[in-house]
């Protein structure tokens, strides 16, 4: 057995692939649409995990890395994120660089990496991403460092 992707529901595919592509980093890998079923399938990766989405084609989505699939229904509907969903999760290579890219592109910084381990966002459908510091925790930087943990954590 082997994780293959996490599926969301969109309500706006230009808003939901310019956070998760120009502002989170993944990229597209590949795109399905059903006249029939009226929606859009848009699997993307992060970056580091492309490469294995690219070379482990199948009908829908990779068989070769861990994707995102963004489904994006024509026909509107509101979605009620369920308490049962939590978040995805991302490692980053600088919790304290990718903060400041985010805040920068006007992402809300729910969570910011006071410890320079762990920061949340939410997407424009307010599902919840962590992001997580790659290797040993980074050393307090400001202005993170002074800014109030609003998580558990
Ligand atoms: C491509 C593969 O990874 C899928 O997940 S297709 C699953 C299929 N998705 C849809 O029909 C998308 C449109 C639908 N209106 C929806 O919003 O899901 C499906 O069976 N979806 C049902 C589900 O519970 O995910
Ligand atoms: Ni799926």
């Amino acid at each position: 057995m082997r994780y293959l992707h996490t599926m969301v529901r969109v309500t706006d595919l230009d808003q939901s692939l310019d956070f998760y592509c120009n502002k989170l980093g993944l990229v597209e890998v590949r795109r399905t649409e059903s006249e029939k079923g009226r929606f859009t399938l848009v699997f993307l990766a992060a970056p580091e995990d492309r490469k294995g989405a690219e070379t482990a084609g199948a009908a829908f989505g990779s068989r070769g890395a861990p994707l995102l699939e963004l489904t994006y229904n024509w026909d509107p509907e509101t979605y009620t994120g369920g308490r049962s969903f939590g978040h995805l999760a991302y490692e980053v290579d600088d919790i304290y660089a990718t903060c400041d890219k985010l805040q920068k592109a006007g992402v809300v910084i729910n969570r910011p990496p006071r410890d320079g381990v762990m920061a949340f966002v939410r997407s424009p459908d307010n599902i919840s991403i962590e992001l997580l510091q790659k290797g040993e925790a980074k050393p307090s930087a400001e202005p993170w460092a002074s800014m109030p943990n609003t998580g558990a954590w």
